[in-house]
């Protein structure tokens, strides 16, 4: 099982509307569940500036799907919901994209996974750290409080880098 991330937008219609249909097509999947979702947050459109607010929100979803038959998931809702695509970052009912999928790394045409822009978007971060706080708040609080401390100044240094138990004290037979 995985767990995924999903930004969802949209600028054209029945905006909250949009998002409520989104939401319940993910639900309606039977191997996708919707663990998390954020409050609904209002956004001036980047990128191409001269088009109305969007609506984004993000979700945490768990799934049995590999992340290219996610995607086509996303994409399926995107059409079902009636997404005409005219131009990029242009005006939308609905946009979908994946941000994370496990701790998992795709540099593919169709799928660029961590989101090739998700950290220079606030509208994306946003909501995000609002659900990343609900499933595991007290790393986020503590990510919040490192960041607000002087840590070299302190004297923290890395001596020796880790990654298993097993590499620290090695099984003897
Ligand atoms: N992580 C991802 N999530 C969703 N789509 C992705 C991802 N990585 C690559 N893509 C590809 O991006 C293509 C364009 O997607 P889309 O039209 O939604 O872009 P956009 O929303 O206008 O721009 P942006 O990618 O900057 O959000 C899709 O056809 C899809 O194959
Ligand atoms: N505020 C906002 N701006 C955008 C958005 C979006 O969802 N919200 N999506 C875009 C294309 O992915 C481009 N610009």
């Amino acid at each position: 099982m995985t767990t995924a991330y999903l930004s969802i937008g949209t600028n054209i219609g029945e905006r909250e509307q949009n998002l409520q249909d989104a939401v319940k097509l993910l639900l309606s999947h039977k191997e996708i569940t919707v663990t998390a979702i954020s409050s609904i947050y209002e956004t001036a459109a980047v990128g191409f500036t001269e088009q109305a607010d969007f609506l984004n929100i993000a979700v945490a979803v768990e799934t049995s799907l590999n992340a290219f038959e996610l995607l086509a998931q996303c994409q399926k809702i995107e059409n079902d919901l009636g997404r005409v695509r005219e131009f990029r970052w242009g005006p939308r009912i609905i946009d979908l994209d994946i941000l994370l999928y496990n701790n998992e790394k795709y540099e593919t045409e169709n799928l660029v996974v961590p989101h090739p822009r998700m950290f220079e978007r606030a509208f994306v971060l946003v909501p995000l750290e609002e659900i990343m706080t609900q499933k595991c708040g007290m790393l986020v609080s503590v990510q919040k409080a490192l960041l607000a401390l002087d840590i070299e100044k302190e004297g923290v240094k890395l001596w020796k880098k880790i990654a298993t138990v097993e590499e620290f004290v090695p099984f003897e037979s």
